[in-house]
This record gives structure tokens, sequence and C-alpha cells, in this order.
């Protein structure tokens, strides 16, 4: 049986007259890393805007954990965990506060809070800093903060958008390999927009998203296998640089659509 954490499904957005995504759909499984891969301009951060509900959309349909995030928004919302592109920690805060602060927002009691932070922070190797202001800390410490924060909720999908940008390499992978163990340890599933090649793992999925529409889709070696590239680099700039000459089988597994 699969587990579909996130299904989209013939989801259209538009800014006035400019079509930002247009009747994508898709799926997300617990337990599955999925990449969401497009250049500037693409549709990922309208898409993520849609999924918490910042905006909303009157074509196509989102459901979270089988909840459908329009009829049964809380319940939908209560399974998602987001780590937005800017960072949005309280800096005068120390890291327990700003985590305190988020487990009460979600009802959470303070003991169970603290126990929750104290998991999550230790997962991270960051549970020695928890009194710490969180402008001291440098910028991977504070996506690693962001991330403990989004999973003080025990969510069953985590948004990551574009987490690593302007991180020093040690710090993305930091990141990369932690959120590859939770996917593999917490049965999590992950949707997590990047335009960073290198933080493809040989076992994620892979959306190729380009001028608001779905390119390619499936597992990344079927992906591979179905645009006949060596590596996601080269789907990436075969998909997305050269849109007139894209024509694979359609029903191919994998295939783009
Ligand atoms: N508020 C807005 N008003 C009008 N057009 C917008 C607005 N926000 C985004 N767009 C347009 O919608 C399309 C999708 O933009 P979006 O920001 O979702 O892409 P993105 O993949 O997140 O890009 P980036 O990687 O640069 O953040 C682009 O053509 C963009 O110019």
């Amino acid at each position: 049986m699969t587990d579909i954490a996130l299904a989209v499904e013939n989801l259209s957005f538009a800014y006035g007259a400019k079509k930002a995504l247009d009747k994508i759909g898709f799926t997300v499984q617990s337990g599955e890393c999925t990449i969401l891969l497009g250049p500037n301009g693409a549709g990922k951060s309208t898409l993520f805007s849609l999924i918490t509900r910042l905006y909303d959309s009157r074509q196509g349909r989102i459901e979270l954990c089988g909840y459908d995030l329009k009829r049964q928004s809380l319940k939908a919302l209560a399974k998602l965990g987001v780590v937005f592109q800017q960072t949005t920690l309280d800096p005068d805060l120390s890291v327990s506060q700003n985590l305190r602060y988020h487990a009460a927002l979600h009802g959470i009691s303070r003991k169970a809070a603290d126990k929750r932070i104290q998991e999550e922070l230790e997962r991270l190797d960051m549970f020695e800093r928890r009194g710490e202001k969180v402008r001291l800390l440098n910028g991977g410490h504070k996506r690693r903060v962001e991330i403990a924060r989004a999973l003080l909720h025990k969510p069953k999908l985590l948004l990551l958008d574009e987490p690593t940008v302007g991180l020093d390499m040690p710090s993305r992978q930091a990141i990369v390999e932690h959120v590859h163990a939770l996917v593999k340890q917490q049965d999590l599933a992950v949707l997590w927009a990047t335009h960073l090649i290198d933080e493809i793992a040989a076992d994620d999925s892979l959306i190729v998203l380009h001028k608001g529409q779905i390119k390619a889709k499936g597992k990344l070696t079927d992906v591979l296998q179905a645009t006949n590239c060596a590596d996601a680099g080269q789907v990436f700039q075969k998909l997305t640089q050269n849109p007139e000459e894209q024509k694979y089988p359609a029903g191919h597994k994998g295939s783009q659509v």
C-alpha cells in the first residue's frame, strides 16, 4: 500500500494574466525525498505558497495525508512542516525560546515541547546551543534550528524552500545528510525546492518544473532513463534550456509529462 503524504491534482495559479502554474499534478510518498528542481521563475515558490495556504487556488486540488487543504484545512496543515527560503526565527530570542513559541502555536504543552525540543536539537547536534540568542548563530546553525522547529509537531510532510541558499559547503552537506536521514528513519515525506543539483541523492524522486509546467517526474533513475541523460544536471539543462525539443514517449516510467 502506498502512503501518499501530498497529492497535487490539476493545480493552476495566475498572477493576473501571468500564469505561474499550469495544471500540474504529482504525489509525494512517505519515506521519500522529492526534489523540486526548477530555474528562477519556474513556479516553485508559488507552489509552496499554495501548499501552505498563503495563496488559494480556484483550480485544482491539494491533499495532505488524505485531507483536502481547502475543506479540511486545519487537519491538513497539522500534517505539514515548513522551512521557508528566508529565515523566520526571532534573532533576539534564544534557540529554546523560538522553539517553545512555535510549539505553543501548535498547542503543545510546555513539558511535551521541552521533550520534543531536546529530541530534535540533539538530532541536529544543537542541544548545547539551546540557550544562545539566534542572532549569534551562523547561517547553517540557524537553518538547523528552523528544521528542528518545523518538525516539533511531528508533521508527515516537510516542505523545504531552498534551505541551503547562502550556506557554505559543510553546512549544506550537513543539512542534505540530515534531511535524507530523517526521510529514512522517520518515514517522513520531503518536498525540497532547489536549483542545486548536488543536493539530489541517488534514490530521490525528481520533479522538474519549468515555466509553470512539470517537464519530468519520477524516481531519479527513471527520469534519467526517460530523458536519456547521465545525471540530474543534464536533465535540468535539457528540460529547462531547450523547451521546444523536449518530447519523450508518453507513459514512459518517470517520463516527462
Ligand atoms: N507577486 C507576483 N506578481 C506577478 N508575478 C509573479 C509574482 N510572483 C511570482 N510571479 C511570477 O510567477 C512566475 C513563478 O514565480 P515563482 O516565484 O513561483 O518562481 P520560483 O520558481 O519560485 O522562482 P525563484 O527560484 O526565483 O524563487 C514567475 O514568472 C514570476 O515572475
